[in-house]
Parts: structure tokens; sequence; C-alpha cells
């Protein structure tokens, strides 16, 4: 049986009954005097022969795809006509009617048109699908000026052209010949562009359009990773498909791609993530805190895998770290003189630092004064071998300060001065050193300039590398309060020397020392004066005596290390702590004193717990640092003046408030000798070591008053907090 409105097969030809049972939507006529059908819709009927539809003339959108029709010289009788679909059918002519004045849609998609013809009569023409045809130029458009959407894919393009100017928002060209993207410039509204399956290697001639969202160039034969930097000033490109181009086998492709387009939110039909973002950052212009943390954990693990070392001298110590110096700033900026100068003024305090770098040495450079000078290959070599603290890669060569560096100079009982860009600070400030940063900044750009310009070393781009880093500096100082101990103005070395010097005599507290008549005190009466709660400083305010007490320990620390002479009783805390030091790193149990410390750790403030992050040479530290830190207390509780009891003059509010605060008695050798015996035959002692003990009333108040460092005291040696400082928490390590 027939189908309903289905016309007989042999014809093909449309009747008005069929026709009558495919309208729809009853409107007004335009002239707004009659009612009259306004669409047409027959897809699919094998239709030949539509001329019927020329009676049809209120028609506004007439759909006949899926057919088999030659002519539409119907068109030619329907003025009001908008919307026209006549793909797939078997169409040869191109727009073969009269123009409808107000015709906007046209799909001629699938059929056999091959050439395209002037467009201008069509001046309404917003949307015009060609796909599927064999058009080989694109022509005729040039008038069409509301034209936003043309689709001319799969067809036998192989040069872009005709579309010069055209308000198109989207341009759909895929499958055709096209080899090079090309007069595109003038479509500065094009939102998407599809020119997939084409012939493209390149991505240059898309600079301009800079409204563009849609980049498609999937199946083309782009190979190099590069060409998406021709795309990279498209501000709105959110969407790039580069499947199934060689590029695509490139290792990390789509980190680099997504590192070059930071904008992308899709690539090649996947959503681009936050991670993937942050992660092609990293790795390819890593922000200078990632660079120093990958930096510290390199140096962590080559050192762990080295033979484990024990850093006597800068070992994180019961009562303060080791004192540093850094002076920092950007190149030539006057550090390294100035450090030179600083350790030959105050060389009862200071000793220079010299990193290892494997740039070639400067007239008048020495090696081991200035830097170790090494080749490339020593210097990774000692990187492999876990020498370093920190390096750094700065103007094409490497920087590194060792530990032996270090050591060298604290084992002569000096603190040590070194100089270094920011990026080796940020990865320092992740060891467990706590240095004074120095800043050395110019203020004169141009005088900096000149200064660089004026040594003859550095070429232009150097130059303008070091003066565009005062920026960084200046900005990671005024964005990172406390970042800096203190930052000083270098255009003129001499007063920057001037001012360093001062700074220094602060933090060593030698304008007090002069006020005290010269009076210096050995560590014999520091030692005294602590054990018997007499305050030295008695009388003057909290602060003066805070700094006095930083002044003596120091300066007990550097003369006690200078003599070399240390009595029976130092040397035993000392390899005690040792002792425990190596049995920690070699996995035995904890000594004696640890555990018998251990029960007084609730008195230990939390913010101990932030210290306890792992930090090159930092092995053993959790374990050791703590049974050095409880060893030490022992000791000096046993009245012992240890390497780092003899240092320790208490807080300052015990040193300022002799008589008036808490006194701290010496811990009790014989109520310890009990604690000992207990503690090695639990059934003495209802105490078992899981469980918290009484404390003893003499140890718990010094381990309470440390506020930093795990089983410290609140104070530092050296350097001492410097007046900006005082108040002020030091800054979050990053
Ligand atoms: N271990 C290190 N870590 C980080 N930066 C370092 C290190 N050692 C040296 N630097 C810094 O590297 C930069 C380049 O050093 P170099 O000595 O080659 O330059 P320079 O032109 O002599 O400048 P300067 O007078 O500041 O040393 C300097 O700013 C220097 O302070």
């Amino acid at each position: 049986m027939e189908e309903e409105g289905k016309p007989t097969e042999n014809t093909g030809e449309l009747t008005e009954d069929e026709v009558s049972k495919c309208l729809s939507n009853l409107g007004l006529s335009a002239t707004g005097l009659q009612h009259v059908y306004q669409f047409l819709s027959i897809p699919g009927r094998n239709l030949t022969n539509v001329s019927i539809l020329s009676n049809y003339i209120h028609l506004q959108k007439l759909e006949l795809p899926y057919n088999r029709i030659k002519d539409l010289s119907c068109v030619s009788h329907m003025p009001y006509l908008i919307i026209l679909d006549a793909s797939h059918n078997e169409l040869s002519d191109f727009f073969g009617f009269k123009p409808p004045k107000k015709l906007k849609e046209v799909n001629f998609s699938r059929n056999q048109i091959s050439e395209m013809k002037d467009l201008s009569a069509y001046s309404s023409l917003t949307r015009l699908v060609l796909d599927y045809n064999s058009f080989s130029v694109i022509r005729g458009l040039e008038q069409c000026a509301s034209l936003t959407h043309l689709s001319l894919a799969h067809n036998k393009i192989s040069h872009i052209s005709g579309l010069d100017k055209l308000p198109l928002k989207e341009l759909y060209l895929r499958g055709n010949r096209i080899k090079k993207i090309e007069n595109l410039q003038t479509l500065t509204t094009l939102q998407t562009l599809d020119l997939s399956c084409n012939k493209i290697r390149c991505l240059s001639g898309l600079q301009s359009l800079h409204l563009l969202g849609t980049l498609n160039l999937r199946s083309n034969q782009i190979s190099d990773i590069s060409e998406a930097t021709h795309v990279q000033d498209l501000h709105l490109l959110r969407e790039l498909n580069l499947q199934r181009n060689p590029v695509e086998d490139q290792p990390d492709y789509r980190l680099e791609v997504i590192f070059i387009l930071q904008h992308l939110s899709k690539l090649d039909e996947q959503s681009v993530t936050a991670e993937e973002k942050v992660s092609a950052v990293n790795k390819y212009n890593p922000p200078m805190e990632v660079v120093a943390a990958r930096d510290h954990m390199t140096h962590v693990v080559y050192q762990l895998m080295q033979p484990q070392v024990i850093f006597n001298s800068t070992l994180p110590s019961f009562d303060s770290p080791y004192p540093m110096l850094v002076l920092t700033g950007p190149q030539a900026c006057g550090k390294r003189e100035l450090a030179h100068k600083l350790c030959q003024e105050f060389s009862e305090y200071f000793a220079y630092g010299a990193c290892h770098t494997t740039r070639g040495p400067y007239y008048g450079e020495e090696d081991g004064s200035d830097y170790h000078f090494v080749t490339e290959e020593e210097f990774q070599s000692m990187v492999h071998m876990g020498k370093f603290i920190q390096t750094v890669q700065y103007g094409g060569h490497w920087y590194g300060l060792s530990w032996e560096a270090i050591e060298n100079v604290a084992r002569e009982g000096f603190a040590c001065c070194v100089h270094m860009e920011l990026e080796g600070v940020l990865s320092l400030k992740s060891s467990y050193f706590e240095p004074r940063y120095v800043l050395l900044i110019p203020t004169s750009p141009e005088d900096y300039s000149n200064c660089l310009r004026r040594r003859g070393l550095y070429t232009v781009a150097q130059i303008n590398t070091a003066v565009s880093r005062i920026q960084i500096y200046n900005q990671t100082h005024r964005e990172r309060p406390g970042f800096f101990d203190s930052a000083i103005p270098c255009d003129d070395r001499g007063e920057a020397y001037k001012a360093l010097r001062q700074l220094v005599k602060e933090y060593l507290g030698l304008e007090e020392q002069a006020g005290e008549n010269n009076i210096r005190v050995t560590p014999d009466s520091a030692s005294t004066a602590e054990l018997s709660g007499e305050s030295p400083a008695a009388g003057k305010s909290e602060v003066d005596n805070s700094l006095d007490s930083y002044y003596k320990n120091y300066q007990n620390k550097v003369q006690l290390q200078l003599t070399q002479r240390k009595t029976h009783a130092e040397l035993a805390s000392i390899q005690r702590r040792q002792q425990t030091i190596r049995e920690a790193l070699m996995g035995k149990s904890p000594g004696a004193y640890m555990q018998l410390f251990k029960r007084c750790t609730h008195t230990v403030p939390s913010s101990m717990d932030s210290r306890s992050r792992p930090a090159v040479g930092r092995p053993i530290l959790d374990a050791s640092e703590d049974s050095s830190s409880e060893e030490s207390l022992a000791s000096s509780g046993l009245s012992v003046r240890s390497s780092v009891g003899a240092f320790s003059a208490g807080s300052p509010a015990e040193i300022s408030g002799a008589g008036s605060g808490p006194y701290v008695e010496p811990l009790d050798v014989s109520s310890l000798g009990q604690e000992l015996e207990s503690f090695r035959d639990p059934t003495k002692s209802c105490l078992t070591p899981d469980v918290p003990r009484p404390v003893p009333e003499q140890v718990s108040p010094t381990l309470g008053t440390s506020p930093a460092r795990p089983g410290s005291n609140a104070k530092r040696i050296l350097p001492p907090i410097p007046s900006g400082r005082k108040t002020a928490e030091p800054s979050p390590k990053p």
C-alpha cells in the first residue's frame, strides 16, 4: 500500500495532494490579508520534480533533503523564502533560481555543484552550507555582507581565498586540500575555524584572528610543537584540536602545548585541567620556589644515597642554629666585595664561605678564595655525591654551596658569611640552616646598569637580566615581610658597607659590649652566671638583655671553639650526643637519656612539630635532634657545661629576671639515676615508655621555655634577632 504523502516511485513528481499533507505553520501572509502555510518539509521521498512548488509563493521555509532533485527553479516564485534546505540531492546548479530577497539560510550540502557563482544578489545570506560538493575555488561571496557561517567542508579547495572582509564567525573548511593557512587576516570576527583533514604544516596566518575561540586542526601535518606559538597571542582561544598530527607523537606534547597556550580549556577534545596547567608551568618555566624546592629535594636525595656523615660543627644544636650570614641581591651589586670586607673586619667572628662554580675565574680571582672553580663534570659529580646544600644555575653556569665550605668555617669556630642569588636563598631556607639574610639592593637601575657595563664582564643580555631582577628582589621584599632580615641600598658601596657593618654589630651586640666598658664575658663566667641565676645585665630592658645574651652566647661559642680546650665533662657530653645521633642513624634503639626525657614532651609547645620537616643534612634530624637536645639538656642539668650548655645562658627573661623570675635548678643527678633505674626495670615503676610520666619540677620549666626548636630554649645565639625582627615572627619558609 502506498505510504501517505509518498509519490509514485516511477515519476518522482511531487503532487499537490502530497504537498498539502506536508505543509505546516499557518500564519498571516506577507500582505497580512490571508492565512497561509509558511513551512513545507518533504524529506527523503525520492523526489525528482518539485515544479509544483511554484504555486506556493508564501513559503518561508522549504526543506527538501534526501531527494533526487536536480532543478530548484520553483524557488524563483517564493519571494518570502528565508530558509532553504536542499541537501542530499542531485543539484549541479549553484543557486539556480531568482534570489528571494530575504533568503538567509541555504543548505546545498551533498549535491554535485562544482562552481560557485556571484551571490551579490543574496545580501541577506547569513548561513551557507556547501559541504560535500566539488568546489575547488571559493568565490562570489564578496557582497554577502551578512554571511556569518560558511561551511565548505569536503570539497576540493586547495587555497583559501575569496573570503576577504566577510563578517564570518564560523568557517568550516574541513576535508579539503589546503596546505597553507592564508588570506584569513581580515576575518577579524572569526570565532570558530575548522581546518581539520587538510595538509597544513604551519600555523602561521592566524595571528590576527583575535576573537578565535575554537581551532580544529585535526588530521593535518603539523610536526613541530613550536607552531603553537603562532596562536599564542590569541587570548580567547579555548579549544584546540591537534589530534592525528605528527606532533602528537612527541614526548610531553600535551604538556608543552598547554604551556605554550595557557588559555586553553580543551586540547584534543579533552579538558585541560588545572593540574595539567600547573605541571606544564612547573616543567617549562618553573617559579623560583619550585626550582628551589627541587634543588633542595635533589640534594637531600643525593645526600641520603651517600654514607651518612655527621656535620658536627653545623649540627643544629640544642640552643641555637649554626650562625650564618647570607648577603643576597642581584649580580655584582657588591655582595661578594662586602662579604670579604666584613670577614676581614670582623675576622674574630666571620669567615667567608667559598661556593663552587663552573664559571671560569675572572682576572684576579683566586681559586678557593672567591670561589672553588670546578669543571661542569666535577660539579655534577659533587652533586651526585651529595656534597651540596644548594645549587643554582645562573647565567649558564652552576653555583653551589657545599657542606664542606660551611663546615670548614664552622670547624674553626667562626660564623659563615656567604653571598648568593635569590634562588639560592629560597633553597637554603628549606635546609635546617637559619642564617640572617641581608638584601643588598640597587635603588637606581640606571646606575646599577652602568656599573655592570663598566665592569666589562657582561653581555648586554646579562646586564638586562641582572637589572630586571632588581624588580624580583624588590617584590619579594615587599610581598614577603621577614623574608630578608634586612635590606640595604647598595648604590654606594661605602655607604652600603657602613650600614652592613652597623647591622652586623647590632647582630653581634657589639654596641652593648662597648657600653659595658669592653668587658668580655668568658665562657666560664657566662656559664657561671647562667647556672647561678645571676644576670650580668641585671637592670637592663628585656630586649637589651636578650641582645646581650646573644652576644655573650655567640662570643662564648666562638671563643670556646677557638681555644679548642674542652673539659672532660664537655667532651663526654659531646660524645654522648654524637653517640645518640649515630645510634639513631644506624637504627638502634634510642638511648636511655632520650627515653627518659621523652616523658617531658607534653611540656613542649606544639610549634615544635612544624620544625620536624625533612631537610638537607637532616636524615636523622627528628630522632637525632631530639636526642641530642635531650642529651644536652641532661648534660646541662647535670651542671656540665656541654658544647651546647656552655652557650645556653637561659632565656632572656631568665637572665634579666634573676632573683625575680623562675630559677632553673640544675637537674639532680641522684633523681636522674633513680629515673634511669626505674626505666631499666619497668617493674620498679608504674610507668611504661608509652605512658606519660610525672615530670620532675626542675626539668619541665627548661623545656617549657622552648617555643621554636624541639627541646631548645627560645633564644637564638647568633645571629641574634635584629631590631627589626624583635617582635615579628619569622616568615614562613617556602
Ligand atoms: N651558591 C650560590 N647560590 C646562589 N647564587 C650564587 C651562589 N654562588 C654565587 N651566587 C651568585 O651568582 C651570581 C653570579 O656570580 P658571579 O660571581 O659569577 O657574578 P659576579 O659578576 O662576579 O657577581 P658578584 O659580584 O655578585 O659575585 C652572583 O649574584 C652570586 O652572588
